[in-house]
């Protein structure tokens, strides 16, 4: 009797557990992304309609991996086929919803934005209710973890006061010397490898920016424990290939499951927060160093967090300075010397800029703020391809932009693409490589020059814009003080867009010295 009693308790708990999660996932999955959306539609906003469960996913990746099958093509790159390309799904309903318009990705749902008014008044507005979306701190939790990109609120004002003053330009100006280090290891492997091909070499660079920006940051970062930072990013570079292969899945809540990709997810996680530890811990032994760790370490100790808390506040953040810092600046420098070496003209300009400003010697602070011609070829290579090619917030709470009232959890895009690319904005060669757009700076290149934002805007700008300048000039500059450099006839133009745009078939250049 008390036995069938006790089955019948936890029957009743069990079917009440079930129905309990059930009636959770059905909220999490079907109601409320529809509250969401028949809210921005009852205020006259349209969209494709999203398909059940998985929203406009798959219609975007179909999209994207069509535009990337169907970009090949030898030779330089067509004027119509840089950055905005890439997203040709986001121009298609741009063209048929209007400036304003809603998608889906499954569970998340999205108000993309190019109206230049509310551009502006969502990404330069401070409130701690926009943040960024929630999701990707999901989603992207073991490459991200709670570090300064994907936090909000307080914790993300706490992060953002101790590393801004690291990167602001007098750091920048400490770390010239490690720059101009990796930058001669890279053009000295260049040389060798020009030598053995009996002077004219085909160099496929995209490892050699990926190598020379991951070096700066490992000294940057680790100081003399360099090696060991070799090591950590080595794993994070890992980390980011299989996290960038879920791209597409956000949203749908698969990152809970023991998938080959998660596990080995998990495994790397939990190898780089050891390893970072232990510098950390060989830190207290040996003594001080004037480095970002050692900053990041004195600021979560200053702030009485526990040992947990600052455990976990110098391992997201160096993961995070690194994931910021490291592709993106890697993908910068390849873009634009593809864009050089496919615009000899320009090439000769900006060489001639370098040689009277440098003479002969490795470019250094001062001389990187004179290259007026490189920067302006700088800027435009960031127009074309602007690495971070989506600026997104979430609305924490209710919020108003324009006359649109955007329910909590709703998210807000902008696609850095269109705008960059944009001909009512840029005029009629807006597609074209034409450094010359940027001669009287950013205001005098476009219609609304708060909507050129490689680096962001507003609040959540890029931290490391000055170092990743002074990189990319310091690089690049002493490049062309060397050599010539042209398109090798193997260069396929093939933009793909993953965590960043990146060549899908990477550069492969021709390179003779001068
Ligand atoms: C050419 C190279 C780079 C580009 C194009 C770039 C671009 C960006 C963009 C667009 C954002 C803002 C994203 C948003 O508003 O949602 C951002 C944020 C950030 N970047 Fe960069 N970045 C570059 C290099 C770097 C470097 C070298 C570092 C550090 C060493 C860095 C550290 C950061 C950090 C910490 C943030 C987060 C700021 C915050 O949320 O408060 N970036 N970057």
């Amino acid at each position: 009797m008390a036995t069938q009693y006790l089955w019948n308790l936890l029957v009743s708990a069990a079917v009440v557990v079930s129905l309990r999660l059930l009636f959770l996932l059905y909220n999490v999955v079907v109601a409320q992304p529809r509250r969401l959306r028949s809210a921005l539609r009852r205020q006259g906003l349209s969209g494709p309609p999203p398909a059940f469960l998985l929203g406009n996913i798959l219609e975007m990746k179909r999209a994207r991996d069509a535009a990337a099958k169907a970009a090949p093509l030898s030779g330089p790159p067509p004027a119509h086929n840089c950055g905005a390309a890439l997203l040709p799904f986001f121009d298609e309903w741009r063209k048929q919803y209007g400036e304003v318009f809603v998608f889906s990705l499954g569970t998340t749902q999205i108000m993309h934005v190019t109206q230049p008014e509310m551009v502006r008044e969502i990404t330069t507005c401070t409130s701690l209710d926009l943040g960024k979306p929630t999701y990707q701190a999901k989603e992207r939790g073991a490459l991200l973890g709670q570090g300064i990109l994907t936090s909000n609120g307080p914790h993300w004002v706490h992060q953002r006061k101790i590393l801004a003053p690291e990167l602001y330009m007098d750091k920048v100006k400490g770390m010239i010397n490690l720059i101009q280090d990796s930058t001669i290891s890279l053009c000295e492997s260049w040389k060798r490898q020009v030598e053995e091909a009996g002077g004219l070499a085909e160099i496929k660079i995209d490892e050699y920016m990926r190598s020379f920006s991951g070096d700066v940051i490992s000294r940057a970062c680790f100081g003399s424990n360099y090696s060991k930072g070799e090591e950590i990013f080595l794993k994070l570079r890992a980390l980011q290939e299989v996290s960038s292969k879920k791209l597409f899945v956000s949203g749908t809540g698969m990152r809970h499951l023991p998938t080959k990709s998660n596990r080995e997810a998990w495994a790397l996680e939990k190898d780089i927060k050891t390893l970072v530890l232990n510098v950390a811990k060989e830190r207290d032994e040996a003594g001080f160093e004037k480095d970002l760790l050692q900053m990041v370490l004195e600021g979560a100790r200053q702030s009485d967090l526990s040992q947990d808390a600052v455990d976990r506040f110098v391992v997201d953040n160096c993961k995070n300075i690194y994931l910021a810092g490291y592709e993106t600046t890697a993908v910068s420098a390849t873009w634009c010397l593809m864009l050089l070496a496919s615009n000899p003209e320009w090439q000769d300009l900006v060489r001639r800029e370098v040689v009277d400003i440098c003479k002969g010697q490795v470019p250094d602070y001062e001389a990187a703020k004179k290259m007026k011609l490189l920067t302006m070829a700088i800027n435009e290579s960031l127009r074309l391809y602007p690495p971070v090619s989506v600026v997104s917030r979430e609305a924490l709470k209710d919020m108003k932009f324009g006359n649109i009232n955007v329910p909590k959890g709703v998210n807000l895009w902008t696609l850095v693409t269109t705008l960059h690319t944009d001909p009512e904005i840029w005029g009629s060669d807006s597609y074209e490589f034409n450094p010359q757009r940027f001669a009287n700076g950013i205001t005098g290149a476009c219609k609304y020059p708060y909507l050129y934002m490689p680096f962001g805007v507003g609040p959540r700008l890029c931290l490391g814009q000055n170092l990743a300048l002074v990189e990319l000039k310091i690089l690049i500059s002493f490049i062309l003080s060397k050599y010539s450099i042209s398109l090798s006839p193997k260069y396929v133009h093939s933009p793909l867009l993953n965590l960043v745009i990146e060549p899908k078939f990477g550069v492969h250049l021709l390179v003779k010295p001068l």
